[in-house]
């Protein structure tokens, strides 16, 4: 496949792996693509109708500059120079008859996790990671470096099977085993139906896809050394026996391309040609070519996806709804305290956009509300859409949580507390990279600002509504 020593660039590179040429030309190539992608971060935002001058997104076209740079930095890496000098001599077996050692004995690394673009959309998709080799000619390669080459192809605009075997076939030619085995658990955001999102909330979830790719001994897709890869994976629960080693045939892998996505998009077309035009110069500075095929309909996809942030329409329908709402409703009555009735609304889905790192962060929000007297509840529609309403913008989960909690007070006499649980994207594929990270922010109006009994019982209540994790806290306290 070519993968060896591919690189469009030969600069220093960020990750201290490999300096292939030293020469300053090429930094000062990083600082003009940096500046370039800057620009055109500029046009989107304006684009979306922002001010790039207000506070929170002064900064933020530098930002996703330096993001995407740093999330493409494999098309400037050497997988030669990574592996070359990694390669120690290790004994296979004395006279004996069996493969052990550096003659045959199957190693496998599990669990890497990585990041990568995905080249139909720009959204950054997560791989769990296994890769195993038989070593031959009685040689074994650094573990990490395993590791660092695929992060090499991960950090590239890729689509999971070319990923699974670019990484095979470069380790292939790196190491020269007597086979390479690559399994790749693929995990991508899902995108909001937005125009159906207020009829209905069950667009949480992700789309995954499993891939393989097997060199050498492991071409085979029968051998049993599949078999003892597998045996290997279930000891870690990861069970991929099912999975179709001859890759899926799965038309639509990046839900970009998915027909319901494109139904959706077309509602908010026509697309502005300068943020197209934008994105396809973000492609091209980061040492893509914004004609190849695949990236052919990514800048239009792209742009569609950050229109979802625009949020125009949804001002007039959260307005129509809220009018209607509080012209049937008394305002500035007292709480009823002898009634210590909370009412909840637990795991209202969300979609939000990072105004840091333009990358998503989503997850749910908990709404929980002492009743007023001569109030009425919200109903769960109502709620959710006050959610979307503001989760659809560019955000950061603090003000989203202020605003919810703003917002559903005065409807309901005051008395409000708002959890927001996110996963953001920015916390995870990029900079520092904390896996499974979540971040969680709490508004609290009313009563619920003073009542710590109050507060306790609708944390307690959303604990045990969604996690075990309260008693696990427990469990450890009692330890000490
Ligand atoms: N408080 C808050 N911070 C956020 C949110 N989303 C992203 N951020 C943070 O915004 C900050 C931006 O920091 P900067 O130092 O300007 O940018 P950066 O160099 O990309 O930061 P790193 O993420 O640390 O690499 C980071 O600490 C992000 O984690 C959010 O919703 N709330
Ligand atoms: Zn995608």
């Amino acid at each position: 496949m070519g993968c060896l020593g591919e690189g469009h660039f030969n600069e220093e590179l960020e990750n201290g792996v490999s300096i292939e040429c030293g020469e300053v030309g090429f930094q000062e190539e990083g600082n003009t693509n940096t500046a370039a992608i800057e620009d055109a971060v500029k046009v989107l935002l304006v684009g979306l109708g922002e001010d790039i001058n207000r506070e929170g997104i002064k900064k933020t076209p530098l930002r996703v500059a330096k993001a995407l740079r740093e999330g493409t930095r494999g098309y400037r890496q050497k997988v030669k120079d990574i592996v070359e000098g990694a390669l120690f001599p290790e004994a296979g077996l004395d006279n004996r008859i069996g493969q052990a050692g550096g003659a045959g004995g199957l190693v496998i690394v599990r669990d890497l996790d990585l990041y990568t673009y995905c080249e139909s959309c720009l959204l950054p998709f997560q791989v769990k990671c296994h890769v195993g080799y038989i070593p031959s000619s009685q040689r074994v390669v650094g573990l990490s470096k395993l590791s660092r080459v695929a992060d090499v192809f991960a950090k590239r605009l890729q689509e999971p099977q070319r990923l699974a075997n670019e990484v095979c076939s470069a380790l292939h030619q790196g190491i020269q085993p007597a086979g390479v085995a690559v399994i790749l658990q693929c995990t991508h955001i899902h995108f909001p139906d937005i125009e159906s999102i207020f009829l209905e909330s069950n667009q949480q979830g992700w789309v995954k896809k499993l891939v393989s790719s097997g060199s050498g001994v492991f071409e085979n897709k029968n051998a049993d050394v599949w078999a003892d890869f597998f045996c290997l994976l279930k000891f870690r629960g990861i069970d991929v026996e099912k999975i179709s080693l001859r890759g899926s045939s799965d038309q639509h892998w990046c839900p970009s391309l998915s027909a319901l996505s494109a139904k959706v998009s077309s509602k908010i077309e026509p697309l502005d040609p300068t943020m197209i035009t934008a994105v396809s110069s973000i492609l091209n500075s980061l040492g893509e070519d914004s004609l190849r095929k695949e990236l052919s309909g990514t800048p239009s996809r792209f742009v569609k996806w950050l229109l979802n942030f625009q949020s125009i329409d949804m001002d007039v329908k959260l307005n129509s709804s809220l009018c209607g709402r509080i012209d049937t409703l008394n305002i500035n009555r007292e709480i009823n305290f002898n009634d210590r009735q909370i009412h909840s609304e637990l795991n209202l889905p969300f979609w939000s956009q990072c105004e840091h790192h333009i990358l998503p962060f989503h997850g749910v929000v908990h709404i929980g509300y002492f009743l007023s007297e001569g109030f009425n509840p919200i109903g769960k529609s109502l709620l959710q859409s006050i959610v979307h309403f503001y989760g659809f913008k560019l955000q950061v989960q603090e003000r989203l949580t202020r605003q919810i909690a703003e917002t559903i007070s005065p409807l309901l006499g005051g008395h409000v507390i708002v959890v927001v649980e996110a996963s953001h994207t920015c916390m995870i594929s990029r900079g520092i990279e904390k896996y499974g990270s979540s971040t969680a922010t709490i508004a609290v109006l009313g009563c619920f600002s003073t009542d710590f009994s109050a507060r306790a019982a609708f944390l307690q209540r959303v604990a045990s509504a969604t996690s075990s994790g309260g008693q696990q806290f427990l469990l450890e306290v009692e330890m000490f």
